[in-house]
């Protein structure tokens, strides 16, 4: 199986607090993989070091390794922007811009200087196709996006990251502030889209990681305890402490 990206030793600090210790992790391409944990464990703090997404909070710090491609991303041969246009990001509340849904999607290509009428157009409608919202919005594109469903809200979110075509999208509980059936269709086009994308999820739901998910991570105090097929994880975890989350026994 091809991994995309490899963590290999990988400190974090906040300050003088070790946030995430010795993690070691292969992430698998067109593979969902899914980080569990108790509140705190550090899944958010890993998930944003994977597209430096920390960078933009003061006073941290990363040892280690992680590579992207078989590129050291804290290296500095790899532009923190190119590596965010590659590793893309939903984060937990559905947060477009106070525009229309058209350029929501397009942001991020006008401000690469793509302007052109007929890729812009294309890229509207096939990364609404592939969210699954085209039939539900085709009429009013060109209205405001916060007047979308919280649910069409997230799912115009996950349409303006691919729209930057990345090979990675990180989403950190995307369906936590969702009803079932919003959070259900999330789930479906996650299956979908990983045909095509390499996603990793942070979620609060056992029951979504064990849905979706090919790989779980389980976190406990910035460590990771275990991490192997979803299967195993769920059904034989080889650490007592694995077992106890996932049984409800504590978390
Ligand atoms: N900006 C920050 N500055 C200092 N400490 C932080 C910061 N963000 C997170 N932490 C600390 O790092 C640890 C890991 O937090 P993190 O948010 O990564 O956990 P989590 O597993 O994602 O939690 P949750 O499931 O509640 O979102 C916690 O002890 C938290 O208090």
């Amino acid at each position: 199986m091809e991994s995309v990206i490899k963590v290999e030793n990988l400190n974090f600090y906040y300050g003088n607090f070790l946030a995430l210790k010795d993690i070691n992790m292969d992430i698998y391409k067109n593979n969902i993989t899914a980080f569990i944990g108790p509140s705190g464990c550090g899944k958010s703090t890993f998930l944003r070091t994977l597209n430096r997404m920390n960078d933009f909070i003061e006073n941290t710090r990363v040892e280690g390794k992680i590579l992207f491609q078989g590129q050291d991303i804290y290296s500095g041969d790899l532009d923190p922007v190119e590596l965010r246009r590659r590793i893309g990001m939903v984060f937990q509340k559905p947060n477009p811009f106070p525009k229309t849904i058209y350029e929501n999607i397009v942001y991020g290509l006008r401000k690469n200087g793509v302007n052109k009428k007929e890729v812009l157009d294309e890229v509207v409608e096939s990364t609404l196709k592939a969210v699954a919202l085209y039939d539900e919005v085709k009429d009013k594109i060109y209205k405001s996006a916060l007047e979308l469903s919280g649910g069409q809200q997230q799912r115009l979110c996950i349409a303006r990251a691919i729209a930057m075509q990345p090979e990675v999208v990180l989403m950190d509980e995307p369906t936590s502030a969702l009803d079932p059936i919003s959070t259900l269709k999330i789930e479906e086009l996650l299956l979908e889209l990983k045909k095509n994308y390499t996603i990793i999820i942070v979620t609060h739901s056992m029951q979504q990681a064990a849905r979706i998910s090919d790989w779980t991570a389980f976190f406990l105090n910035g460590e990771v305890i275990e991490y192997d097929t979803t299967e195993k994880i769920f059904e034989n975890p080889r650490d007592k402490r694995t077992e106890d989350y996932i049984t409800g026994r504590f978390g």
